[in-house]
Parts: C-alpha cells; structure tokens; sequence
C-alpha cells in the first residue's frame, strides 16, 4: 500500500544544540534504514520550509502508523497522510 506524508518539523527553539544534533544524526539513521529495506521510497524536502513529502510503501495503515510514530522528530512534526490508489488513466501499470 502506498501512503503520501507530509511531514512538518517545528523544533523547541531552545533545544540544546548537542541533543539537536543528536536527535537529527537518529531520525537520519531511522530513515536511512526504511529507505534502504523500501518501506521509504521516496523522501523530497519541500523547497524553502522545514517540511518533506514523502511516499511509503508498507502492507497496512497499522504498519504506517508504527513507523511514523516511531521517527525520533514524531514528537515535533505535524504529519498528513493521503493513501493512494492507482489512477485509471495511469499507463505505467
Ligand atoms: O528533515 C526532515 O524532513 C524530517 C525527517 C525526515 C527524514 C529525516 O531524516 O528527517
């Protein structure tokens, strides 16, 4: 199944730099690991915000929502999922 998210970060603005730093180095390491295994297959920053679009592709709205809750950011991002269907009129498939 395949999920489009958007995810938009807002940080403390008076979280320590070291624990910025390090809770940044986690959530790259966590969705490095996703993209590597293809539950992420794609992950897009939007220009000019602190935002991304990305597309995931895992077997359940459960399995999603395990992933998304489970990024080290959850805690400082607003998150809009849009499930995807295939379009009639695509040709690719
Ligand atoms: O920077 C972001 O958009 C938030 C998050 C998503 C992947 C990642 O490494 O950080």
């Amino acid at each position: 199944m395949l999920f489009h998210v958007r995810m938009d970060v807002q940080l403390p603005a008076d979280l320590d730099p070291g624990e910025r730093d390090a809770l940044l180095a986690r959530e790259k390491a966590y969705s490095q690991e996703l993209q590597l295994d293809g539950r992420w297959p794609h992950l897009w920053r939007i220009a000019g915000e602190y935002a991304n679009i990305s597309i995931f592709d895992v077997a359940s709205n459960d399995e999603l929502h395990e992933l998304l809750s489970g990024l080290p950011l959850f805690p400082h991002m607003r998150i809009h999922v849009t499930p995807l269907a295939h379009h009639p009129s695509d040709i690719h498939d």
